[in-house]
């Protein structure tokens, strides 16, 4: 008998491969980055075979950690950053251009043509989302449009698209040698192509937005055997679960009940909010999506708010202005003072996205005097994340009715324990950390363990989370108002910067 799931994790910055145990224990993992590509101001793109190549490494380095024979691996799920676009040569597996990561905006140009009939909520009943430079839809028109010869190669179904999790899927089954070309509902939600009540392609959308039928994956449930490994250390065992990263996180955190919520802090953050077999449009800058979808279950569905830039700012403190030497730095620096200092840096580098969705806003840092000190610069970063995800709880406890009373976090940033407690504090309401923060691979290989009966069912895998921390609320009530009035003011500073 298998004793393994495991999951593939491509991320943002990095790729991870993980081995659970039936507990849901981590029993190893590998990881590694990949380069983010920066060709101009707002564009944002990745490699797509440095991701595949990342991939193989890091299967091969966790097999390899933990002496683990594949054998006793029952099945691997993907999950992955959502959105990110990638169109390759069905014939060679070569891609057409570089992947275009869901930071990116250069399809603000292509959005507001799309607006001019019926604005920016054109398609939101169909799909749930607004339109926005963040989803797949427009990034494909993109490529369609300025890679030469690729229009007429996908008409034809020669050139694939796909996200992160068809490219790897695809090529872990075989490449250009019989790989399957599938995503599933979760990841399909997010390319403003698919219908929610369907789960199919909509037609009426891909013909607006001109995108080819014959390049599209099949959509398939989370959980489901898509096909084998053909390739790496892997070879032979079902490829069953795929997930886009966040609802992989809802998932691996057991969110399985109407009302349960999730948090996750990584590159950017994103809440999910368990919305059972019913879409519930938002009317406070939320986005409907699929949560998941198990075998022949009905699909559950979920209310999200996005947040752009999160550990990114992080990343961008470390990277460009040389501030710190590794993301952890941040507390110790965060720490030489009481406070911001009277600053707020609100990172509108991607635009805004929930509740806001304003593509024209970028960055700012407002109330800067003499005062100011790294340390300030470094807290104020960190404050950003929380007073963030503050505004799509805010949203999230409209939209649905119910006050949330407890928020589950994970992602690489939920380590951090002075952001925790600022959390905390900015909410109101306590924040709770699981023992396996890693839900985002943990929930593809619940998924994937699902579909070849290594877990029986759902409900058996709320018996595997644990707490490991919680933050309560310390800050009075009134402070935490009047700082927070203060970071709804700098964000209307962020407003129509692009002309
Ligand atoms: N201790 C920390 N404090 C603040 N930010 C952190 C910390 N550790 C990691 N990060 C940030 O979290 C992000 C990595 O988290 P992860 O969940 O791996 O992200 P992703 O899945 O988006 O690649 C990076 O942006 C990094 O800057
Ligand atoms: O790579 P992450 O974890 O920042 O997640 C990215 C999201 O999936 C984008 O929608």
């Amino acid at each position: 008998m298998a004793k393994y799931a495991a999951a593939v994790d491509q991320g943002t910055t990095s790729t991870r491969f993980m081995i659970f145990d039936h507990s849901g224990k981590v029993v190893a993992v590998d990881q590694k980055e990949h380069e983010q590509i920066y060709p101009k101001p707002g564009w944002v793109e990745h490699n797509p075979m440095e991701v595949w190549e990342r991939t193989q490494e890091v299967i091969e380095g966790a097999l390899k950690k933990a002496s683990i024979d594949p054998k006793d691996i029952a099945a691997i799920g993907i999950t992955n950053q959502r959105e990110t676009t990638v169109v390759w040569e069905k014939a060679t597996g070569k891609p057409v251009y570089n992947a275009i990561v869901w930071q990116d905006t250069r399809t603000d140009t292509i959005c507001n043509e799309l607006a001019k009939d019926g604005g920016q909520d054109r398609f939101r009943t169909k799909v749930g989302l607004p339109l926005a430079t963040y989803f797949s839809g427009p990034k494909i028109a993109w490529i369609l449009a300025n890679v030469p010869g690729v229009r007429e190669k996908a008409e034809k179904g020669e050139v694939l698209f796909g996200n992160m999790d068809t490219w790897v899927i695809w090529n872990l089954t075989g490449g250009p040698k019989g790989g399957v070309h599938v995503t599933d509902v979760s990841n399909a939600s997010r390319t403003m192509l698919m219908n929610l009540e369907t789960l199919e392609w909509d037609e009426e959308i891909l013909k607006i937005m001109g995108v080819p039928r014959a390049m599209l994956p099949k959509i398939m449930p989370s959980s489901a055997v898509y096909g084998h490994a053909a390739n790496t250390g892997v070879a032979g065992v079902p490829v069953a679960g795929d997930l886009g990263d966040q609802q992989a996180a809802l998932f691996g955190q057991t969110c399985y009940s109407v009302g349960e919520a999730k948090n996750t802090y990584g590159t950017g953050c994103f809440m999910l909010l368990n919305t059972g077999t019913r879409a519930v449009q938002s009317k406070n800058g939320l986005l409907t999506t699929l949560g998941y979808k198990i075998g022949d279950q009905p699909a559950v569905y979920a209310l999200e708010g996005s947040i752009a830039i999160t550990g990114a700012l992080v990343q961008w403190l470390r990277d460009n202005l040389k501030m710190i030497e590794k993301s952890s730095d941040i507390e110790a620096l965060a720490k030489t003072v009481d406070d911001a200092g009277g600053i707020y840096f609100v990172p509108a580098f991607s635009g805004l996205f929930a509740p806001y969705w304003k593509s024209d806003a970028r960055g700012v840092i407002v109330g800067m005097t003499r005062y100011v000190t790294r340390g300030h610069i470094a807290r104020a970063a960190l404050e950003a994340t929380a007073y963030q995800t503050r505004e799509v709880l805010d949203a999230m406890n409209k939209d649905s009715g119910v006050e949330l009373t407890a928020l589950k976090v994970d992602g690489g940033m939920v380590f951090n324990e002075l952001l925790m407690q600022f959390q905390a504090d900015i909410l109101g309401v306590p924040v709770i950390r699981p023992t396996v923060a890693e839900t985002t691979a943990l929930g593809a290989a619940y998924a994937a363990g699902l579909a070849v009966g290594f877990w029986a069912q759902v409900e058996d895998l709320r018996a595997n989370w644990g707490k490991d921390r919680e933050w309560k609320p310390q800050m009075n009530a009134d402070t935490r108002e009047a700082i927070y009035k203060g970071w709804k003011k700098a964000v209307t500073r962020t407003f129509d910067w692009i002309e």
